[in-house]
């Protein structure tokens, strides 16, 4: 209860002060930075000089004349002044000594944090640097001041001289030794759990030497790997830090889940020496591990480096292609742009509620003849997990039975039985929390597993019943069905979805087409059109598709670059995208053979039950197969509708939609259509789902992201340089051309602003290459299509021949120049 009244309290008073408010903005944040920036070096040129002017100025400071403080008369020696001779004579003199310097340096700090050049944690640097500070002067002062005898102030200042004759007093010079050195250790235990092992390093040499030997012997037989496990794991485990209460639970599993891997891992150095990336623990003990492993590590690394030297001949001497290069100086989205909330990452543990569900559960199932033997609760974001382990002899279609009794007797929604656990010999009764925490965006985002991810298309959606975060790689899914009911959480969970791709993606390697006919939820994404998002030209057209008719266009536009990115990799030699890119960048590719690098394409579209009421088949069927084939050349698709009946959700979607999303719906059947199994119905609502991709679904509270959220990142993308356009899809084949449009098609009456100057170049290059007139106009692909159908049906070049270049009918400039003047004075 007094947690409670204490985030009112805070709120209310943020809300009549507006303090919230002029942190957020971001332009007040950088002038106060760069403000601090200038007081920080202020203070350190007034510290320096101090040195050297201190003595000269004391007199001065100490029997000030009328009127010397405005140093009218030049008489202070500082180089800042009388002002920057009075804060050194404070701060180092009065106060902290040489220590002092720790003010400026946090100073410097807070101003880089504003300024958002590092994404700092200002409180505890503030709490380092006054124990640094106070430490460091009682230090100096004990330690130094034979030194500075002579000098015109304490090494220790005031505050440190003082602090150690008080000190010294009580408990005489070795006790604040004793003091000085024990406070280090804490500091440093504090700062980094290093200090831990180090320490013990220390104290015992002999161990970390013997604990060497004995992985040595290890890795001959499986029964001493097993033997050396234990200590094995407490020399891994110790400098692990674990930001994730998740930890703590698997830890709890210990010895079952912790030996698993260590075998596996002996096994794989034994068998398989050139696995060189065997999972952390393994590293540490190669690195531990000395005689027998020794040569054949040594043959894997030779290995490697030969690979390498396979690479560079290849390439020759040119470097490899930078897809970013093109906005090499992008930042992006940083942390800060996220609102925080105060349970984030600790559900709040109401030890009364858990005992009560407990007993009730117990006693539900003792009611209906159902004995337990153990129960156990993990408390998650929005819901309970209780794992009951039943006696003996007790059929689990009983327990399952009694789900409505339970929640009966809970008297709460949204309960739902797992009988049994996958992979578990227990059975779990999810119950909601009586108050749920709202899981934020910051929290998922902020995460290791988020950061180190290495997923292709990182989603980071929320957090599982415990606590975990969840994530998915899109790429592999390779494409999502989001259903349910209105209101209960689809449009938050898309823009959590589309946020963690921005915080892990660079403009270059993803485009997304945004599809919303119900026009309101995507607009937001507006302002990242020339960073993000793809569309079929069309000049006066919303990057953002809301017509039914451009979505149709759309759609065909997709399947057709589909085809075209099937063509390059055939042609590369590649099966999928990430080979094909790979080869690209390592420069294996000749872009005059039309191969380009190629960006994922997630197509994301919303309320997409109204385009199947509204368009039926020409949606279904490009949408049914992209989704069939689109996986190996990275186009990937989000389709959500609330309406999740068959006619909707239809049997050729739900065939290539293995990944599914299922918020609240309103009946078990729709649950069905989604999930193929109830579920979907017991869930709470406000971000509550399941997310199914496989056999069993997971319970996920979905992050919450609001709009202004989203709106802060989209204003920080954009602000920042992007490219001249949207990413341009082709434009969907009409029928009878050749692919652009057809040369058929082209009228030279109208012909574009650029095809003098592109016959020019293909007359001068004597190749009909569209690849060269778009890298040479920087213009997209669609445009340049459109200028080489006009000089085919000028006769500048012959017909289309697949992905080679076409042939140059004309041989020189002055044939060029004499067809140009004709076509201008021809009344056609
Ligand atoms: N993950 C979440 N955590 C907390 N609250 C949430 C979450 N997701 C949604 N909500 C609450 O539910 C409300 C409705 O969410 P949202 O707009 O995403 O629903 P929807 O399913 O898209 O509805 P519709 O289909 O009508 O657009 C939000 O305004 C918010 O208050």
């Amino acid at each position: 209860m007094a947690r409670k009244k204490k985030v009112s309290t805070t709120s209310s008073l943020n809300d009549v002060i507006g303090i919230g408010n002029i942190f957020n903005n971001e332009k007040a944040n950088f002038i106060a930075g760069l403000t601090l920036l200038a007081l920080a070096v202020y203070f350190i040129i007034s510290f320096i000089s101090y040195f050297s002017t201190g003595a000269l100025d004391q007199s001065l400071i100490e029997h000030p004349l009328p009127g010397e403080i405005m140093n009218t008369k030049r008489a202070f020696s500082n180089k800042c002044g009388s002002l920057g001779a009075y804060s050194a004579y404070f701060f180092i003199k009065e106060c902290f000594g040489l220590a002092a310097f720790i003010i400026p340096a946090f100073i410097l700090i807070t101003a880089v944090k504003l300024m958002r050049v590092y994404n700092l944690r200002l409180g505890k640097w503030f709490l380092c640097s006054t124990l640094l500070m106070i430490w460091m002067s009682v230090t100096f002062a004990k330690f130094l001041e034979p030194f500075f005898v002579e000098c015109h102030f304490n090494p220790g200042g005031g505050h440190g001289q003082y602090m150690c004759q008080w000190t010294e007093n009580l408990i005489g010079s070795p006790g604040l030794t004793a003091i000085l050195g024990l406070t280090a250790i804490v500091f440093l235990t504090y700062v980094s759990t290093e200090t831990i092992m180090l320490i013990r390093k220390i104290l015992n040499p002999t161990k970390y030497f013997t604990d060497k030997v004995k992985f040595v012997i290890s890795n001959h037989t499986k029964e001493s790997i097993n033997a050396d496990t234990d200590e094995e794991i407490e020399t891994i485990e110790d400098p692990e830090v674990f930001d994730d209460p998740v930890a703590q639970i698997v830890n709890f599993d210990d010895n079952v889940k912790t030996d698993a891997p260590a075998q596996e891992s002996a096994y794989n150095v034994e068998n398989d020496p050139i696995v060189g990336n065997a999972d952390k623990n393994e590293k540490k003990r190669g690195q531990a591990n000395n005689d027998e492993d020794f040569e054949i590590e040594k043959a894997t690394e030779e290995d490697k480096a030969n690979n390498k030297t396979l690479v560079n001949i290849e390439t020759g001497d040119m470097s490899p292609y930078d897809p970013k290069r093109d906005l090499e100086n992008y930042h992006y989205p940083t942390l800060d742009l996220l609102k925080k909330y105060e349970t984030d990452g600790r559900p709040f543990i109401d030890m009364e509620e858990q005992t009560a569900n407990k007993n009730r559960i117990i006693e539900v199932l003792r009611n209906f003849g159902v004995e337990i033997s153990s129960i156990k609760a993990t408390v998650g974001p929005t819901i309970t997990l209780y794992e009951i382990t039943p006696a003996q002899g007790v059929r689990i279609s009983k327990i399952r039975n009694l789900e409505d009794d339970i929640a009966l007797s809970l008297s709460a929604l949204g309960i739902r039985i797992i009988a049994p656990i996958p992979g578990k010999g227990t059975i779990g009764i999810e119950v909601p929390n009586a108050k749920a925490n709202i899981v934020s965006m910051e929290s998922i985002l902020n995460s290791k597993k988020f950061q180190e991810s290495k997923m292709d298309l990182p989603c980071a959606i929320g957090k599982t019943i415990t606590n975990e975060v969840f994530m998915f790689d899109l790429a592999k899914i390779p494409h999502l069905l989001v259903a349910g009911a209105t209101g209960q959480g689809k449009s938050v969970g898309l823009n959590a979805i589309i946020t963690s791709l921005l915080y892990k993606k660079h403009p270059a390697e993803m485009k997304i087409v945004l599809i919303d006919p119900k026009k309101v939820e995507f607009s937001i994404y507006g302002p990242i059109a020339n960073h993000f998002l793809a569309k079929v030209p069309d000049e006066d057209s919303d990057p953002i598709i809301t017509d039914v008719k451009k979505v149709v266009n759309t759609l065909n536009s997709l399947c057709k670059e589909m085809d075209t990115r099937y063509d390059l990799l055939k042609l590369a030699g590649t099966r999928n995208i990430k080979e094909y890119n790979q080869k690209f960048i390592a420069r294996q590719l000749n872009p005059e053979k039309g191969h380009r690098y190629m960006p994922y394409i997630v197509v994301i579209i919303d309320e997409f039950g109204d385009l199947i009421m509204t368009a039926g088949k020409e949606i279904e069927l490009p949408i049914a197969r992209i989704a069939q084939l689109a996986r190996a050349v990275g186009i990937h698709m989000i389709i959500a509708t609330q309406r999740p009946t068959t006619s909707i959700i239809t049997g050729n979607i739900k065939a290539n939609f293995p990944g599914r999303v299922a918020f609240k719906v309103s009946a078990m059947i729709d649950s069905r259509t989604i999930l193929d199994r109830p579920g979907a119905n017991q869930l709470i609502g406000r971000g509550d789902m399941l997310f199914l991709n496989g056999s069993e679904p997971e319970r996920v509270q979905c992050a919450f992201v609001d709009t202004p959220e989203v709106d802060r990142i989209n204003r920080y993308i954009s602000q920042q340089q992007g490219y001249v356009s949207p990413f341009e899809l082709p434009e969907p084949d009409i029928e009878g051309g050749d692919g652009i449009g057809g040369a058929a098609n082209v009228d030279l009456q109208h012909l574009d602003p650029l095809f003098e100057d592109a016959a020019r170049l293909i007359v001068l290059n004597q190749s009909g290459s569209t690849s060269l007139i778009q890298r040479k106009f920087s213009i997209g692909y669609n445009r340049a299509g459109r200028l080489m159908d006009q000089l085919e049906k000028a006769g500048i070049v012959g017909a289309a021949m697949g992905s080679k270049p076409r042939e140059v009918l004309i041989l020189d400039e002055v044939s060029l120049d004499s067809l140009i003047c004709t076509m201008r004075n021809s009344p056609q």
